[in-house]
Parts: C-alpha cells; sequence; structure tokens
C-alpha cells in the first residue's frame, strides 16, 4: 500500500523512465529483424519485461542489463514455435501487436494474460488478422484471450480501424510485413504511429498517402535505438506541478511525438504554463525538455479529436480537475472502459471517496472542482494509471491518501515514489 500525504512544494529536474510503447515495439522489431540491435534507454517494466519474455519463448536471445538490451534477430522468418504459452501479463500492447506478428507464422502459438487483459477485447485485433488469412481462435467465439494463433500466407488489407486504437493498427501492419500485396490502415484521428516510424527506421517499406499507412511486405535490419523517456509517466509529475501554485518542474528528454503530446495541449488549455525547450531527434522520434510552472487551472471540456493523443494521460487530467476553478468535461473516452480497469468507473468512484464532486457520463467523466481534496483509503484495481492518479490527488489531500494495490505501478513506472519523492516537499 502506497500512502502519499500533502505537500507544500513541487520542485526539480528529473527524467523519467522510457517510453512503454516503444520499448515494445523495439524488441519486438529487434526479434524479427536480421542482425542484431541495441536498446538504450528500455524500459524495464513489467510490461516491456513481458514483451521480452514472449519473444525469448520464440526463441530470441535478448541480454538485458538494467535499462540496456541486446537483441540477436532471427529475420523475419527466423522466429520458432514456442514450446509453452506466451504470456502477455498486464500488457495490451503485448498481446495484441505480438498477434501480428504470430499472425506471420506458420507454427502455431498460444497467447494469454492476467485476470484483466483476459478481459479485454480482442476481437478488434482477430478480426483484421483473420481478414489477411490467419487461424485465430480464442475464449467466446475468438474475442477473448488465451488466443490461439495460426498463421502463415496472408493477404494485405485495406483496413479502416472501427475504433481508434494504436494497437490494432500496430498489428496489422506487423502483419502486413508478411502480407502479399499492400496493407493500407486508415483511421479518423492520427494515434500514436511509433510503429510506423520505426518500421521506417528498420528499413521496412512504408509510406504515408493521404493520411492513410501503405505497407509493403518487407524486410527489417537490425538497429541501435534510443527510447525517449515516457511522456505519459512524465504526465503525472507534470499535471502535479501544474496544479501547484509556485511548483517549477523540469522533466528532460521526454518523448514529443506530436501524437502523444495532448496532455500537454489540455493542461495549457486548462491554464498552464509550460514551456518546451532543447528539441532533437532520434531514430524517427522527437525529445526535448519540459518545463512547467504551476498556478491555478481552469476546467475544460475534452472532446474525441484529441482522445487517441491523450487517452492514457485522463486518469491523472481526472485527478487534477478537483483542483481546477469550474467543471472538467471529458467526453469521446469510451476506450478508457477497456483498458486495465475500467477508468471511467474506476476514477468516478475513488475520487468520491476523496469528496470530489465527480460523475460518469456514457462516454466519459464530469468533475467539479471545489480546490478541496480529503484523504482516505482508495483502490487501484490492480491498474497503474489509476494507482499513479490517485497519488496525484494525495499530494494535495488535507489528509494522507492511502493506495490500495500500488505495487501494479511497476507495469510502468519502475521508480515512481522515488521520483515523486525528489520532486516533493
Ligand atoms: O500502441 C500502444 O503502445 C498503446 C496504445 C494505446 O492503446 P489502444 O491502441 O488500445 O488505444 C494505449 O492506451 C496503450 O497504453 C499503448
Ligand atoms: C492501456 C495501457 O497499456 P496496455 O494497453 O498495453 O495494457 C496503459 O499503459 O495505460
Amino acid at each position: 500500500m502506497l500512502t502519499v500525504n500533502r505537500v507544500e512544494r513541487i520542485q526539480g529536474r528529473i527524467q523519467v523512465p522510457g517510453d512503454k510503447s516503444i520499448s515494445h515495439r523495439a524488441v519486438m522489431f529487434a526479434s524479427i529483424a536480421k542482425g542484431k540491435s541495441t536498446i538504450e534507454g528500455f524500459l524495464p517494466g513489467e510490461d516491456c519485461l513481458s514483451t521480452v519474455a514472449c519473444c525469448r519463448g520464440l526463441g530470441i536471445d535478448i541480454k538485458q542489463e538494467g535499462t540496456f538490451l541486446e537483441v540477436q534477430g532471427k529475420g523475419q522468418y527466423g522466429l520458432q514455435e514456442p514450446e509453452n504459452l506466451l504470456d502477455a501479463g498486464n500488457s495490451g500492447t503485448t498481446m495484441r501487436l505480438l498477434s501480428g506478428i504470430l499472425a506471420g507464422q506458420s507454427f502455431l502459438s498460444v497467447i494469454t494474460g492476467d485476470g484483466s487483459l483476459r478481459k479485454r477485447p480482442m476481437a478488434r485485433i482477430a478480426n483484421p488478422l483473420r481478414q489477411m488469412g490467419a487461424k485465430i481462435d480464442g475464449r467466446v467465439g475468438g474475442k477473448l484471450a488465451p488466443l490461439i494463433i495460426r498463421g502463415g500466407n496472408l493477404e494485405g488489407i485495406d483496413y479502416t480501424l472501427p475504433v481508434p486504437s494504436a494497437q490494432v493498427k500496430s498489428a496489422i501492419l506487423l502483419a502486413g510485413l508478411y502480407a502479399s500485396g499492400e496493407t493500407i490502415v486508415r483511421e479518423e484521428f492520427l494515434s500514436r504511429d511509433h510503429t510506423e516510424r520505426m518500421l521506417q527506421f528498420f528499413g521496412g517499406n512504408l509510406e504515408r498517402r493521404d493520411g492513410s499507412v501503405v505497407l509493403k511486405k518487407s524486410e527489417l535490419y537490425g538497429q541501435s535505438v534510443k527510447v525517449p523517456g515516457d511522456i505519459s509517466s512524465a504526465a503525472f509529475f507534470m499535471a502535479a506541478a501544474a496544479a501547484m501554485p509556485g511548483g517549477h518542474l523540469i522533466i528532460e528528454d521526454v518523448g514529443l511525438n506530436p501524437t502523444r503530446t495532448g496532455i500537454i495541449d489540455v493542461l495549457r488549455e486548462m491554464g498552464a504554463h509550460i514551456r518546451i525547450d532543447n528539441i532533437y531527434s532520434s531514430g524517427g522520434e522527437d525529445l526535448g525538455t519540459v518545463i512547467v510552472e504551476g498556478g491555478k487551472l481552469k476546467g475544460i471540456t475534452i472532446t474525441k479529436e484529441i482522445m487517441p493523443r491523450l487517452i492514457d494521460e485522463v486518469p491523472v487530467i481526472a485527478a487534477i480537475s478537483a483542483l481546477a476553478e469550474g467543471t472538467m468535461r471529458i467526453t469521446g473516452a469510451e476506450e478508457l472502459k477497456v483498458k486495465e480497469s475500467n477508468r471511467i468507473a474506476a476514477m468516478v468512484t475513488e475520487l468520491k471517496k476523496l469528496g470530489i464532486q465527480a460523475e460518469e457520463l456514457e462516454d466519459g467523466m464530469e468533475i467539479t472542482g471545489t480546490g478541496r481534496i480529503s484523504g482516505g483509503v482508495v483502490e487501484s484495481y490492480g491498474d497503474h494509471r489509476i494507482a499513479m492518479a490517485m497519488a496525484v490527488c494525495g499530494l494535495f489531500a488535507q489528509e494522507p491518501v492511502q493506495i490500495q494495490n500500488s505495487e501494479c505501478i511497476a507495469v510502468s513506472f519502475p521508480g515512481f515514489e522515488k521520483t515523486l519523492k525528489e520532486i516533493t516537499w
């Protein structure tokens, strides 16, 4: 159980661990690339370690020393039939992206995960991968994991995403590496495009045409990847510093891919002062220093257009909305219901336990800021983002906030508590 006490100051200069989305992709792409890859700044969180374990289960030699990885890629057709179940743990990204790769293999794989992942929707990837020619079965008519995949002989498809999801887009593109003809993915609002950028970086034949991604069957080649700091982890501290009058926080080497910076746009619209400095590029991704000055925030309305660029940051936005003036209305966020927990229900229930005025909407939530957060015991639902969002509430609460089942924070942010202590007084 993590206990977070009220603080008076948020100040400091920090770095956050490597980006989770990019760490997963780097390991997977390196595994199916020809030759050795190195990965620097890898996130040694539980989710990414699940990806490493699955790739090892497919016969890939991966050496890990903290945040440094060396992967001996065996080329597109070098993976071996796994002797046992592949376990994606709590990680939707592992299960969905890896399924795209497994759809290209003629051998049999069975991929499963923990209790939360086994409840999350998998038809969204199974359907397009079946259309490409893979055989995929699973519980409840092939909709839930464990998934049983026998792939091979794929054909490209032209697919418009029915749900805004970078994981679905990525699964199709990874299968597209093995498919004849062109694989085309279209989406209404651009979701995180790390797969597109990294496929190009590894030598994949990928083009972007009028809002769609077009991929032709291609071979990847080993590379050296430097993983940027995770803006989704930085978001907890950015939001806390923004809501604390007098707060001053500098976060270095943060990934600033424009498909991930919705949190900066939202905090600015809420009245926060955020500056970006020292921008540079590495491996097709932008990085930079984020400087946050704290002050008084106001509630705003968020709609579905920004959601793909903001999705994992909604819990912490909800948390600081309690401190903002007026009402925060978050809409177009249905996808939050199918994350590690139902993040709409979880946040509303737990915020109410701290005396915050919160209400569920069909596609989001509404929070009315009173500036007052009481203390108490709250639940994480085994969901890392809920646990960290509630920790942010604790920094502003009248009494300590105790977060039950907080170990799940290690899924995406090992060292969260240590960094939190370093910047708060
Ligand atoms: O592609 C990715 O790395 C991710 C995509 C998002 O999920 P969806 O694709 O389900 O929206 C996000 O919530 C998740 O944390 C990571
Ligand atoms: C939704 C998340 O991850 P995943 O889908 O990979 O489990 C997350 O990290 O907030």
